[in-house]
């Protein structure tokens, strides 16, 4: 029933893995908006299966069809709805699991909730719906660039393999130099080598994402309900493999003592600025001004290839192994993901924002 994410500027995702296509409707992007679909193509780009030997190697090509909303180049005010064709399924890989459950999938529980699934590449459980998340936030980094806001992600660690470094001390704009997305390239290396070595083995293994967004206003998020911590927080949540999320000091801050760990005000040419960030840049739920950062937990992947107990729709004892193509680690891909979920929740709070005061 919840297809839809967002209050103003929101979309409706579509599709199967294995169907013929995924798209998503944007229903409230202001009209009047310059949208470069290059642009747009440039992040399906980022996120597609087949791009590097650390990915999945299903090879889809991802191209962007727009089939409304844009006009001449600008956005009309009437849904945009954007698709991309499937063009590499392999159902036969699956065939095996339409009366079994892969541990740690989405099968057991898709099936005992509907009592029915496509299990043909895990249906819309599979990871292929977030192409059209990441279309619809590149229309959203679009309007929030319009607005001095940035949005950027990078894998900050792959197992045991983390990145100390805090986002003041990288070199953002690295990111995209290396396969597996981390700008510490000597870090980027390693980390390639642990995902190389962790597939040969048929096996799979987790990461970090980190986050940062520049440039957002003070005053966006809603007092009680609709903090805009806990909207990034649903968000990353809402992302296939996620298992955890933290901003500012996240679970690192209870080592700290308050008063290591306020953010003490001062004034900079007519702004109120914070010192020190520990706040992510949100405190009661509102946006301050500054930075806001976080940090993403992403499972191993699930479908691993070695055999493993199961039961089947039966309840019968099975064993079960994947086939087919998988990522060995979601953390590549993820960044584009990441980055679009957040561009999404910051360009729906900024119009919600715009309504919350008279202003004279
Ligand atoms: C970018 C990305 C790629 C993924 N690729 C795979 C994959 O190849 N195989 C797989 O079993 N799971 C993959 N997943 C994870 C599954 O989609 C996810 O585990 C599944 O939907 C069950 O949901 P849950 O792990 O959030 O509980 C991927 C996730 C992401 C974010
Ligand atoms: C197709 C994509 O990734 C897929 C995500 C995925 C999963 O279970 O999430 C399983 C695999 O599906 P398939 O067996 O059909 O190749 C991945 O390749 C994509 O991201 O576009």
């Amino acid at each position: 029933m919840h297809n839809s994410f967002g209050t103003l500027f929101k979309i409706s995702t579509f599709g199967e893995s294995h169907g013929p296509a995924v798209g998503v409707v944007i229903d409230g992007c202001p009209a009047g908006l310059d949208i470069s679909v290059e642009e747009i193509q440039q992040e399906m780009d980022r996120r597609k299966p087949g791009q590097s030997r650390i990915t999945t190697q299903r090879q889809e090509g991802d191209e962007i069809e727009v089939l409304s909303g844009i006009f001449e180049g600008k956005s009309t005010g009437m849904p945009i709805a954007l698709l991309v064709r499937n063009q590499d399924q392999r159902s036969k890989d699956y065939s095996h699991i339409a009366d079994q459950f892969r541990p740690s999938h989405a099968d057991y529980t898709y099936q005992v909730k509907y009592g029915h699934r496509d299990y043909r590449g895990g249906g819309r459980s599979s990871a292929r719906e977030t192409a059209a998340r990441v279309a619809a936030g590149a229309v959203a980094k679009q309007l929030l660039r319009q607005w001095g806001i940035e949005v950027f992600a990078w894998v900050s660690q792959v197992g045991a393999l983390a990145l100390e470094k805090s986002y003041q001390e990288l070199d953002l704009t690295k990111i995209e130099d290396s396969i597996v997305r981390c700008p510490d390239l000597e870090m980027a290396e390693q980390m390639i080598a642990l995902i190389d070595e962790t597939r040969k083995n048929r096996d799979t293994i987790g990461g970090v994402v980190s986050a940062v967004i520049k440039g957002v206003p003070p005053g966006l998020g809603e007092p009680v309900f609709g903090k805009l911590h806990a909207a990034l927080g649903g968000a990353m949540l809402g992302i296939n493999a996620v298992k955890g999320f933290e901003y500012g000091s996240g679970f690192k801050g209870v080592e700290m003592l308050g008063s290591q760990h306020n953010d003490t005000f001062y004034k900079d040419e007519g702004k109120v600025r914070t010192h020190s960030n520990h706040s992510g840049g949100v405190q009661g739920g509102i946006s301050n001004g500054e930075d806001i950062y976080f940090r993403v937990a992403f499972k191993p992947v699930a479908t691993i290839m070695m055999d493993q107990p199961s039961v089947n729709t039966q309840g019968e004892a099975v064993q079960v192994s994947g086939k087919g193509r998988h990522d060995p680690c979601v953390v590549p891909r993820a960044v584009p993901i990441v980055e679009a979920m957040a561009a999404l929740v910051i360009a729906d709070f900024y119009l919600l924002n715009q309504t919350s005061k008279l202003r004279g």
